[in-house]
């Protein structure tokens, strides 16, 4: 399926100097950069393509992927577009002279055509990798479980009718190789993860096979800590024998990056591929709907054909920061075809009270009823007008950060780590008057004004941070939280996530100041309040998966900061990313 493209760039004021003609009159915020421009230009020269309607779609799938499609539709476009005032070229007319272009027809083509879509190649060859490597595992004879044993632990691990969903997840996965496991918050996908697994060792065991190897991954370390940490838990629940709790407390949780293996001479690449499989026998991927077309694909071409892979996760979140859709697209893509792998859990097991109901009336499109829940003056859920925004912020943030400060500098780094996970301000931006740095910057000026002098910067005790890259050489991953607190003259900050421990601020490459954080870069973590900024409304992020996403990071209650047609704006604004990926599934299984 494609969509209309929406992008948001604060590039996109740039302009392409010594481009004329068409691609010049495309060079217009929010359509196409000076950078789209010169690639497509570039790329255009090199093949000998002169035709401008050629490169203007080239530079239209070069944005494509920067605005998250893997692919683009140029009826679509034209169809969707929010500048009918440009001079779009005829639709079909278009198609056929790309189709037709040196850029596609050749030995190592550029684009590709496919129907009415067109791919950048590597996109191309990712979705085809990825859909032909899924269906292709289930062409491989599928396993053969003791059927009396796994009749026995389905009934023990999965009884009665509360587990009646997700014991079918339990069967799957004990029959297929691949298992696709998606639920909303609460649905019980850990349960029923951490229960399957058990289901799967169950039956290693009874063929005198070596304990299964299981690799669990997420796409940040957050994630993955909290995947290890959630899976132990439900092992202490009842259904399970001595032995398979202390199997599944002794599972370790990574990131997909460090399962994959780094190369030093790729960044694109990892050193487990298709040549070189990973030795797993099963490969649970949590918080999928975060994990772009290009990592999965990766992950799922070094996945064994004999081995199980599990794809855990929420659907209705954000996707990706990357290109790709990719959760979504397998949910919709397999269908209701009967070999299909996924479980969609419904059924919620905790009690989310309103939270649950907004989050659910957000997924759902339903604005009356968000806003219903939104008045009904339940306490866990405020909608709190923005005009009086710095006020409202400096109550929300300044008293923890005050906390934090304090508690830091008496070196009770834990204490102020246990604040910092107790209340986030989630903000759509990264800049500007609603965005996470903004408001991170703001904090620091109320803490100089307590303290009546300008505290470090960069670093201060208190200072909580948030790593925002994977540095392999410090075993620090993207989602990783810290607290700087002092050390001796200076200064070091503690990192607790899965083992204390702590760096010298200057070996700390990327990180940033975490009072407040993108909604994009809280996925995979929770905490027990959780404010969300919400800006104006004629805002291009402000997205229903986006609120769905934040309000589902709150354990405990939310505030919306923001006015009722900011609300309404997210919830009728679903997300759109043009893919093939679903429509390539469905074909390769119709096949
Ligand atoms: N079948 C069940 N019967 C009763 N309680 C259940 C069942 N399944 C799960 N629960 C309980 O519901 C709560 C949520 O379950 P779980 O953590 O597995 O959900 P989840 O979908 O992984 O949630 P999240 O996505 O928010 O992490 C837990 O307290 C769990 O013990």
């Amino acid at each position: 399926m494609t969509e209309p493209l929406v992008f948001e760039d604060r590039h996109d004021r740039h302009v392409a100097v010594g481009v004329g003609g068409l691609l010049a009159e495309f060079n217009v915020p929010e359509l196409l950069t000076a950078a789209d421009i010169r690639i497509a230009v570039r790329v255009a020269e090199l093949v000998g393509e002169q035709s401008e309607a050629v490169r203007l779609a080239l530079a239209l799938a070069v944005r494509s992927v920067r605005g998250g499609s893997t692919c683009i539709s140029l009826a679509e476009l034209v169809r969707s577009t929010q500048h009918p005032e440009l001079p779009w070229p005829e639709p079909e007319a278009w198609h056929a002279e790309v189709a037709a272009s040196p850029l596609v027809d050749a030995d190592v083509p550029v684009m590709r055509v496919e129907g009415r879509l067109i791919y950048l190649d590597r996109y191309f060859e990712l979705e085809s990798d990825l859909c032909r490597d899924l269906v292709g595992r289930d062409e491989h004879a599928a396993p053969e479980p003791d059927e009396q044993l796994l009749a026995a632990d389905l009934a023990r691990l999965f009884p009665g009718e509360s587990y009646a969903e997700q014991r079918a997840a339990g069967e799957r996965a004990a029959r297929g190789w691949t298992t696709v496991l998606t639920g909303g918050p609460g649905t019980g996908k850990t349960t029923a993860l951490a229960r399957l697994l058990a289901v799967l060792a169950s039956q290693a065991r009874a063929t005198g096979r070596p304990p299964l190897r299981v690799a669990l991954v997420a796409p940040t370390g957050k994630a993955a800590a909290r995947m290890k940490e959630a899976v132990a838990a439900v092992a202490d629940q009842d259904g399970f024998t001595d032995e398979e709790r202390a199997w599944l407390k002794g599972l370790t949780a990574s990131t997909m990056h460090r399962l994959l293996g780094f190369r030093p001479d790729n960044g694109t690449r990892f050193r487990h591929d298709r040549r070189r499989r990973l030795p797993h026998d099963v490969v649970v991927v949590d918080e999928s709907s975060m994990v772009s077309l290009t990592l999965m694909a990766r992950l799922v071409e070094a996945v064994r054909h004999d081995s199980r892979l599990v794809l855990v996760g929420d659907p209705d979140q954000l996707s990706s920061i990357e290109a790709g859709t990719v959760l979504r697209d397998l949910v919709r893509g397999w269908g209701s075809a009967p070999s299909s792998p996924v479980t969609h859990l419904r059924s919620g097991h905790r009690f989310g009270g309103a939270i649950i109901d907004l989050a659910s009336a957000v997924r759902d499109g339903d604005a009356d009823a968000a806003i219903e829940i939104l008045r009904s003056g339940d306490p866990s859920v405020r909608l709190v007008a923005g005009d009086r925004l710095p006020e409202t912020i400096r109550e929300l943030l300044l008293p923890d950060a005050r906390s934090m400060a304090e508690l830091a500098r008496v070196g009770d780094g834990e204490g102020a780590l246990r604040v910092l996970g107790s209340h986030r301000l989630l903000c759509a931006h990264r800049e500007g008057p609603f965005g996470a740095e903004t408001w991170n910057q703001q904090v620091e000026r109320w803490l100089d004004a307590d303290a009546g002098h300008t505290l470090g910067r960069p670093w201060f005790a208190g200072r909580p941070v948030l790593v925002t890259e994977n540095d392999r050489g410090l075993r620090l991953y993207n989602g990783d939280t810290g607290m700087t607190i002092p050390d001796g003259e200076g200064l070091k900050v503690l990192i607790a996530e899965d083992e204390r421990r702590t760096f010298a601020p200057s070996r700390l490459g990327a990180v940033h100041t975490a009072y407040a954080m993108t909604v994009h870069r809280s996925q995979g973590s929770q905490f027990e309040r959780v404010s969300v900024l919400l800006p104006d409304d004629d805002s291009r992020l402000l997205t229903r998966e986006l609120l769905y996403t934040a309000l589902t990071r709150a354990e405990s209650s939310v505030t919306l900061l923001g006015s009722e047609g900011a609300v309404r704006a997210a919830i009728n604004t679903p997300v759109l990313r043009a893919s093939g990926l679903a429509e390539r599934l469905d074909r390769a299984l119709g096949a």
